[in-house]
């Protein structure tokens, strides 16, 4: 079975919530590609000991790159903890990356409960994966 390919990115008030939401389902990550922002990345490798790839970091370009991916069919799912509280300097950015989830149709979460609904599918998806991988 291909791996599912999941972009996580967490703005720096959400960046704790993403790694609560990540170490509560680690099973699942654990099992996916995991690509995202360059803060964010770190902390998933430091604090869940994740494989994580990462990119560069959102305010300088990260979005964008995470956005090139999508648009190169190389994202399965985005889960992005956008703090919709605080200005960020390169929102551009940020309305590029979900514009492009939307033109590929892209699952996209920017907030806990979307996420969890993901996860629901995620799983789903691996275990009819592994039911054909098994026929
Ligand atoms: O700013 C971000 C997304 O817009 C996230 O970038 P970092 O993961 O590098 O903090």
């Amino acid at each position: 079975m291909n791996k599912i390919h999941i972009a996580l990115i967490a703005h720096d008030k959400k960046k704790i919530d993403l790694i609560v939401f990540v170490k509560e389902h680690l099973d699942v990550f654990e099992k996916c590609e995991l690509y995202a922002t360059k803060t964010t990345g770190k902390l998933l490798r430091d604090k869940l000991k994740l494989k994580v790839n990462t990119v560069q970091s959102g305010p300088i370009g990260g979005d964008l790159q995470i956005g090139a991916m999508v648009a190169n069919d190389n994202i399965d799912f985005v889960i992005f903890l956008r703090d919709p509280l605080t200005a960020q300097p390169h929102e551009p950015d940020v309305s590029a990356l979900l514009r492009v989830c939307d033109v590929h149709n892209i699952p996209l979460a920017t907030n806990l409960a979307t996420a969890e609904a993901l996860i629901a599918e995620i799983n789903a998806l691996m275990e009819k994966t592994n039911m054909e991988d098994e026929k």
